[in-house]
Order: C-alpha cells, then structure tokens, then sequence
C-alpha cells in the first residue's frame, strides 16, 4: 500500500501575492515513511500538502509517486486520500456508510464494500459502531471514522492535513497511538500538516521544517532536536540556549570556554552561536563529579526558577560580572533547587551544535 514519494522544486504563487507561498521546496519520503510537515502559521505546509494531493496547482516543481510524474492527474486518481482537521463526514450516513462510501460509488456491491468497511472500523477502534449515525459521535470518534475512510481507500499516500489539532490533549495522545497502530499494521506511506513540534516529533520519522514558504531542513526528528541547520531551526524547534561566540579550527570558543566540535562534525571558522537544548543541561546541586573530556563543568548560579508542572526551568548565570552567560536547563519540579542556590551544570560536549549568526 505504501510508495515513495518525492517533492521536486516545488513553488506555488497564489494570486495577488508578492511573494510564492511555497518557494522551491524539494524533499523525499520512502515508502513506509511518516514525514511531518512542520512550522508557524502561512509557512506553507497546506499548500503542500494541498498540492501532493491535487488540490492546488503548483506554477512549477514536480510531484513524483514511485516515481511518476502526477501532474495533470485528477485528485481521486492519485491513488492518495487525505484527512483534514475536520472530519467532513456525510452527516445523512451511518458510521459504516461513510466508510463504504467510496468503494459503493466505485461501483463495488453494498454488502462487499459494508464488510471490508467492517475491518477498517474495527482497525481504527471502533468496532459495533457501524450502525450509528454519525451524528452521535464525538470529535475523537468522528475522526477515527474519517481515518477509517480513507485507508479504506486504500491510498499508496496517506495525506492528513492537521487531523488532531481539533481535538483535546488526550484524544490527540490516543490518535498519536492509533496512528502508530495503523502505520505497524498497513505501512502506508504519511505526509502530515501540523504546526506542533512535539506532535511532529512523536508521531513522524522525518520532519521537513518550513518557514516563509522555505525549507528549512528535512531531517530526522532527533537532528532537527540536536543537530539544527540554523539559528531559526533550532528556535523553531523550542530551543533555548544560545550562545554567542567564535570558531577556530573546530573549536567553538565562547564565555562558556572552548568547545570542540563533537567526532564527525564540521563547523566552519568565524562568528558561530553555540546552541543546545535545555533538556540536556544536567544540574548537580551537590558536590561536582571529576571533570571528564566528554563533559562541560561549569559553576553556575540559578537566577530564576519556574514552574512548568512536572517539571521546573532553571534560568543560570554563569562566569563572574560583566562576561556572564545565561543558561536555561530543567529539573523535575521534586528537586529543591532554589532561586540564588549554586549548582553545578553539566553538558555533554555531543550535545552542542554550532549553527551560523542569524
Ligand atoms: N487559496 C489561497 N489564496 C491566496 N493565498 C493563499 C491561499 N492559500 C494559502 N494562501 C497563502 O499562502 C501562504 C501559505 O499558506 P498555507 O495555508 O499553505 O500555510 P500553513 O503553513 O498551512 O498555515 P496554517 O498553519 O495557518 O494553516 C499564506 O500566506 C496564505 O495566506
């Protein structure tokens, strides 16, 4: 059920703008492959995504599926289906019947297209559901139905366009799940809209950042997280250690000391801003262990601490006045560090990435 899928140069200029909604943006998905489609509002993902389906026209760029050329090939006949953030069920049809839609329409007998239409209910969880009205239905089902519909499409694509975004935190959680489920049993190939990094993250392989109608950089979800292409990458990505500084012959040297480029990687001599996540910085509130070659040490004071519910941000000074540096890490909210305490912050040296001045 799952092809490759690869985006060409894509751009896209809608009229009366000034600049293209999607500007020549290329990526690749392997069959199989979840890719989310991630970034701020007017980034462009819909239109993307809008246009891999055959809903928007793209000025130029192509759009191949295993490897052939889809332009000109209506929406129904791309072999793809698509789910959006609202369900767009036919309110007139039981459960099932939307479900059996598109095979009835396709001229397959009611009860053949009724009894495969079973399984696909009963894949998304909603088995003895059939005979509902779909007006009965709550969000989280009534999108489970609109995923049921279009894998029993049997699509080599399966486009969802912010399918979860309606939804409360767990019923996103569960759909997260369900997706899981779905993509182990059926393997389609994904493409999926979301403006949420932590939803791209849980649910994709891949993740192709936009910005402006740009890619900014089609990676794996963990690289994106620890390796950002960009100073606008890793804020994107929530990001929020930065720090300025130089590099000379892979050594990053900044008010934080001097740090070299982790094995295998490059950073080019000049201005650099030395970013790692938060997540990453380990707090001692008690004696120091010894310094190893693989660890920055350093002293710090915790200016600031606040709550995030199970867990807590710290906001750290290090060095002395005037050449201080500031430093966010988290703690488990259950840790009694304290506003003016003195900790010591450790950061693994492989956790650094080093991306250009704005
Ligand atoms: N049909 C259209 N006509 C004119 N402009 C459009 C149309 N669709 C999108 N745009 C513009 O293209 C740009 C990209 O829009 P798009 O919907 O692809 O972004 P998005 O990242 O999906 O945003 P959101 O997360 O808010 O849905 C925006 O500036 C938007 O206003």
């Amino acid at each position: 059920m799952s092809a490759s899928l690869r985006i060409d140069a894509l751009t896209k200029t809608f009229e009366g703008a000034s600049t293209p909604a999607v500007d020549a943006i290329s990526f690749d998905v392997a069959p199989g492959e979840c890719l989310a489609v991630l970034g701020p509002s007017g980034s462009g993902k819909s239109t993307v995504l809008r246009s891999i389906a055959g809903l928007d026209v793209p000025d130029s760029g192509r759009i191949l599926v295993d490897g052939a050329d889809v332009a000109g090939v209506a929406p129904e006949r791309r072999g793809m289906a698509m789910v959006f953030q609202r369900p767009l069920l036919f309110p007139h049809l039981s459960v099932l019947d939307n479900v059996a839609f598109a095979a009835t329409v396709a001229g397959q007998p009611r009860r053949e297209a009724r009894a495969d239409a079973e399984q696909f209910l009963a894949l998304v969880q909603l088995e003895g559901f059939g005979a509902r009205p779909v007006t009965a239905l709550s969000g989280g089902q009534e999108q489970r139905v609109a995923l049921a519909r279009a894998l029993a499409a049997r699509p080599r694509v399966l486009l969802l366009d912010e399918p979860f975004s309606a939804l409360d935190p767990e019923l996103r959680l569960d759909m997260h799940d369900l997706l899981a489920r779905i993509r182990a049993q059926l393997n389609p190939t994904v493409v999926m809209v979301t403006h949420d990094r932590d939803e791209a993250a849980t649910v994709a392989d891949k993740v192709a950042l936009l910005q402006g109608g740009h890619l900014l950089q089609h990676d794996a979800v963990e690289r994106l997280y620890t390796r950002p292409r960009s100073l606008a990458v890793a804020r994107l990505m929530g990001g929020r250690v930065e720090i300025p500084g130089t590099v000379a012959e892979g050594v990053h040297t900044s008010t934080l000391g001097r740090v070299p480029a982790p094995e295998g990687e490059q950073w080019p001599d000049g201005a650099g801003v030395l970013v790692l996540r938060h997540e990453a910085v380990q707090i001692i509130s008690g004696d120091a262990p010894p310094c190893d070659d693989a660890t920055i040490t350093l002293d710090a004071v915790v200016a600031e601490r606040r709550a995030r519910g199970a867990r807590a941000v710290l906001e750290l000074v290090v060095g002395e006045s005037p050449s201080t540096t500031a430093l966010e890490a988290e703690v488990a909210a259950s840790r009694a560090i304290t506003a003016g305490q003195r900790v010591t912050a450790l950061i693994p040296r492989s956790a650094c990435a080093v991306v250009p001045l704005a």
